[in-house]
């Protein structure tokens, strides 16, 4: 379901009736908090406006944290550096000899010395050709070496962004807004501008010295006309751009803003197209257009009053050094040449000290970049301090034998005041903290230990803001399985998030007998990769353990499901090792015999033939790896698209059967072909990719939320069969009443008189007789009274 940024009421009421609901205002300086991915949180709070920090010392700080790292560690950065430093001086150097070879040949040309002259002017061309190149080179070599800051940088951010689920923790707290933004432009900015400014900098001190001196020794006088001229303009140019940095702030906000919206739009085209929600998605990339272009008027105003006050200052100097060295001219006391010479000392001096009023647009949007990074960079750290304190917290402390919770203990009501709560602890038993990155090769089993106990937990949303859960006790063995029902927004899934350790706010106890990278979470609408089928399937692809990969485990049960390529799958030297086109490093894994077996058991063999060398689904196809033959059969089916909120039933059977008889090197070929899976399979076809996923990885425990809800019922109880025998626990979050025969334990979740939610555990054979009961009663209640 597409969720729309903006207020519920929208949400709602879209789109029929958008045109008639008043236009929300943007309030002051709004930062739209953007989750980017989930379309479950999409909280958008319009009405934040904490503007940028005008604290110096902050920025500076900021500027410091940001700046320095890469040069600390980069030895041969350094080395570059010094190099761009050389030319800098070198450029200052030449700049000063064509001070004095001007002086010369202006002073031959009103001397009218022809000899002189052409010596002159050939001393100044050769001076061109020697000096010029040392500019060109300069500036060449200052950009390479900022883009190789940028990437540095960039990798570093995306590091943090991407490690412990920062990500996902920033983006539910909607602490800083567009990140995407943050790394992908901020940086390149940041990098570009800084290194300019320093270059500048070094440039103007070095500049100030060499013809502060030149200009001393024409004309003291006019040194002291320039200092005042310069430290006067300064002044008044700071007062003058004081706003822009505010203004330049907002505007990368707003810009990131409306794109954002636009990619949105990309990104549930079909959605939207279903809907028919064009003007809607219209009005709001207006606002958010307009939102960007009021404010860049304010910008546009702003730099017009200083370009005022600028030009003034610039075009006065050019008449200020002839005005002043004039007399010393008609006294005779200088020649012709020196006033051009003067000119071109003061001008020199002038930009150096007049650092500040050129350069103030580009401080200012400096600052401002420097303030989002700084920010960006600070939520990242803190979010990172947070994890590791909960889990050093998690880590310690032996296995505690904790009180088996009996079938039938029923939970306390909750109340509606969340109480501040430490956190909750998620431990993991059986290994070192997930996150860790050499995690996956180490474990600990814990033999007789349940593979989940869940002990006094109560869940709350993030921030605090509602109560879900209250006292949760429970325990789920190794090989078995849980299914948790219970009404909409009950806290099912938000159970799901807490065992998975996305949210940590509530308190109590998690504790997992495996690995962070032993769990696997399989949403209604799994998250398609871009990339080949090869890589949909394998995602995603972390470092197998304990001889938990496919290849050394035995092969799935198939229950003559699908013969598939089973017997005849390609040999692992033809396909062997994953190879992808997205994933170019990715670890060993399945091989592609297992990929092509995996997918002909959840019924997804259609789309071998469907993609394959002679198939062209309908969708937008590019091969991730050339060379295969093909002599498969073409059983071409048309494409499916759609969101299809409905069921799937199996229709596809004789695409996979047909997929059977490809050849084993066309099966596998096709599993290079990359498509925009998201809008070229249907849901239920999603989901079964899914399942695919799933059996390939092998996970120890293996959340499933609504992870069947568009298939049919017959396809649904096939692959938890599959799944009960490949031995891997899960469990499930669902609301049809047929997925408790696939399941040994119940937690039902249950709305208390009082407006809460009470919890019940029990084995499924009373759960069984209770809905047996239940649906007597109420077939009883139904009966007309004789
Ligand atoms: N990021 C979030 N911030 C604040 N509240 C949230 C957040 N995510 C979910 N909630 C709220 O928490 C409650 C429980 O959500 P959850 O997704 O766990 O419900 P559920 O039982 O799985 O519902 P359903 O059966 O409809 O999927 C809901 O009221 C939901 O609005």
């Amino acid at each position: 379901m597409m969720l729309h940024l903006r207020s519920l009421r929208d949400q709602c009421l879209r789109p029929a009736y958008f045109h008639r609901l008043p236009r929300p205002k943007w309030r002051g300086l709004p930062r739209v908090a953007q989750p980017q991915r989930s379309e479950s949180s999409l909280a958008v709070d319009l009405t934040r406006a904490d503007g940028p920090s005008t604290d110096l010392r902050v920025i500076l700080d900021r500027l410091v944290k940001l700046g320095l790292p890469y040069w600390q560690t980069e030895s041969s950065a350094r080395w570059k550096l010094a190099g761009v430093v050389g030319l800098t001086l070198a450029t200052t150097a030449v700049s000063v000899v064509f001070n004095f070879l001007g002086r010369d040949f202006f002073t031959a040309l009103s001397e009218k010395d022809e000899v002189q002259f052409k010596y002159q002017l050939i001393k100044y061309l050769a001076g061109f050709a020697l000096g010029i190149p040392v500019f060109v080179f300069k500036g060449y070599f200052q950009s390479k070496l900022a883009l190789e800051w940028r990437q540095w940088m960039t990798e570093r951010l995306l590091n943090d962004y991407l490690a412990g689920r920062t990500f996902y923790g920033l983006q539910q707290s909607g602490e800083v807004d567009n990140p995407d933004q943050r790394i992908a432009s901020d940086v390149a900015n940041f990098t570009d501008t800084a290194m300019g400014l320093a270059l500048t900098l070094l440039n103007a001190g070095i500049d100030l010295v060499s013809f502060s001196g030149i200009l001393f020794s024409i004309y003291p006088p006019l040194f002291a006309a320039l200092i005042f001229y310069s430290v006067g303009g300064t002044a008044a140019s700071v007062a003058l751009g004081k706003n822009l940095v505010t203004l330049n702030f907002t505007q990368e906000a707003r810009e990131a803003d409306f794109r954002y919206g636009l990619v949105r739009i990309r990104e549930n085209a079909e959605s939207i197209a279903f809907y028919g929600g064009d003007q809607d998605e219209k009005e709001l990339l207006k606002q958010r257009l307009q939102a960007a272009v009021s404010n860049y008027l304010g910008l546009l105003m702003a730099s017009r009053n200083l370009d005022f006050f600028t030009s003034f200052y610039r075009y006065l100097i050019q008449l200020l050094p002839a005005a002043v060295v004039a007399p010393l001219f008609f006294q005779g006391k200088i020649d012709f040449g020196v006033i051009n010479q003067s000119q071109s000392a003061f001008n020199h001096i002038l930009n150096d000290v007049s650092l500040v009023i050129y350069q103030i647009e580009a401080l200012a949007g400096f600052s401002a970049v420097v303030d989002r990074l700084g920010e960006f960079q600070e939520a990242m750290t803190a979010r990172q301090e947070q994890q590791a304190r909960l889990a050093a917290s998690g880590e310690t402390g032996a296995v505690a034998a904790e009180a088996v919770v009996a079938a039938g203990q029923k939970g306390g009501e909750l109340e509606t005041e969340a109480e501040a709560l430490p956190g909750i602890q998620l431990r993991f038993l059986s290994s070192r903290m997930a996150g860790e990155s050499s995690s996956c090769n180490e474990h600990v089993g814990l033999s007789g230990q349940p593979l989940l106990r869940v002990h006094d937990l109560t869940v709350v949303t993030p921030r605090g803001s509602n109560l879900l859960l209250r006292d949760l006790n429970l325990e789920v063995p190794p090989g078995s399985s849980l299914l948790v029902m219970g009404p909409s927004g009950a806290g099912k899934t938000s159970l799901l998030r807490a065992v998975a350790g996305l949210w940590s706010d509530g308190c109590g106890r998690i504790e997992l007998g495996a690995t962070r990278g032993e769990v696997m979470f399989l949403p209604q609408r799994p998250y398609m990769v871009l990339g080949s089928l090869r890589d949909q399937a394998l995602y995603p692809r972390r470092c197998e353990d304990n001889g938990n990969t496919l290849a050394s485990s035995p092969p799935l049960a198939t229950d003559g499901i699908a013969t598939g390529l089973g017997g005849d799958t390609p040999s692992s030297s033809s396909s062997s090792a994953p190879t992808s086109s997205t994933f170019s490093s990715a670890p060993e894994g399945p091989d592609d015999a297992e990929v092509l077996r995996v997918l002909e058991l959840v019924q997804l063999g259609h789309l071998l033939t469907r993609y394959g060398p002679h198939g062209h689904g309908g969708a937008s196809i590019t091969r991730g790896r050339s060379g295969a033959d093909s002599n498969g059969s073409s059983n071409e089916n048309g494409s499916r698209s759609g969101t299809g909120q409905g069921t799937e039933s199996t229709s596809t059977k004789s695409e996979g059967a047909a997929s059977a008889s490809a050849s084993p090197s066309a099966a596998a070929a096709a599993l290079d072909i990359v498509a925009d899976w998201a809008s070229s399979l249907s849901l239920g076809e999603q989901q079964r990719l899914g399942w695919a996923r799933l059996l390939l990885s092998r996970p120890k425990l293996a959340l499933l939320d609504e992870a069947t809800s568009a298939l049919d019922q017959d396809t649904e109880a096939r692959l938890y069969k599959v799944l009960e025998e490949s031995g891997i626990t899960y469990i499930s979050v669902g609301h049809r009443s047929t997925l408790k025969e696939f399941h040994r334990t119940l937690l039902q979740l249950r709305p208390s008189g009082a407006g809460g939610i009470v919890w019940e555990v029990r084995g499924l054979a009373d759960a069984a007789a209770v809905g047996a009961a239940e649906a007597a009663e109420s077939a009883a209640a139904r009966l007309p009274t004789q």
